[in-house]
């Protein structure tokens, strides 16, 4: 799951395979990344509930299994200094915060080592039985946010920011508020599920990349 995605034809289609049915990628070299803004995501979130059937569960796997994929590509367990690296995810409220849950599970999976801070959890069979299939693979949940940046950096070699999607919107309430301005002050780095948490999808695809500063420029995956 990602919001950078490729300007033309919409990218699940059958017109980006090529006669072989093989990806093209020459096609995919030569075209540039383009954000989708809030409206273009959430079309094409109903797009595939209603028109291709997918249910949410399926795309939650999806997207928490290529969330990790990403991860693990940014930065493999072979390039940090633990082993096995430490992970801090922190869950927000949606299905953002469900693609978190899904890609701690596959981030442990991957040799990782992920702790879960989930602080404000759905009452959904959805939810619940994500957070039931981490604690099965002895995946720790935080009580409380570190308090500190430091602490963070101390104990953790990533963030994965999976606080808020394209649903986000107006000032941020407590407590991610508080949790948005720890993550502030981070010097490890921080991987962003979909957009950087706090941002607005319209100012992400404006190059403005919200809640971080600038020498922290999240990744986003
Ligand atoms: N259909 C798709 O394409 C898929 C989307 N998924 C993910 O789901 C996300 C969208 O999920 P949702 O629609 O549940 O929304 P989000 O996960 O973006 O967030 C919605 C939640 O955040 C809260 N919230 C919104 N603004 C807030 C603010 N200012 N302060 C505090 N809380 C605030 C809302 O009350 C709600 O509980 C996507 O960005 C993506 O990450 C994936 O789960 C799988 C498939």
């Amino acid at each position: 799951q990602t919001i950078a995605c490729r300007w033309g034809p919409t990218w699940w289609g059958p017109q980006r395979l090529n006669s072989g049915g093989r990806w093209d990628s020459e096609v995919m070299a030569s075209t540039a990344v383009k954000y989708l803004s809030q409206e273009e995501a959430q079309a094409v979130d109903q797009e595939l509930f209603n028109e291709y059937q997918f249910s949410v569960d399926q795309l939650m796997e999806l997207a928490g299994l290529s969330c990790a994929t990403a991860i693990a590509k940014a930065y493999p367990p072979t390039s940090m200094s633990r082993s096995p690296p430490t992970v801090l995810v922190i869950c927000g409220p949606g299905n953002n915060g469900g693609d978190g849950l899904v890609c701690a599970r596959h981030l442990k999976l991957f040799g990782y080592e992920p702790t879960i801070y989930y602080p404000k959890r759905p009452n959904k069979p959805l939810f619940t039985a994500l957070v039931t299939q981490c604690q099965k693979m002895d995946i720790p949940f935080l009580g409380e946010m570190p308090s500190e940046p430091t602490m963070i950096d101390e104990l953790y070699e990533l963030v994965v920011d999976a606080i808020f999607g394209f649903s986000f919107k107006g000032d941020v309430r407590e407590p991610f508020h508080s949790i948005l301005s720890i993550l502030k002050g981070l010097t490890v780095p921080i991987a962003s599920i979909d957009i950087p948490s706090g941002a607005g999808t319209q100012k992400v695809g404006q190059g403005r990349l919200g809640p971080y500063p600038p020498d922290s420029c999240p990744h986003q995956v």
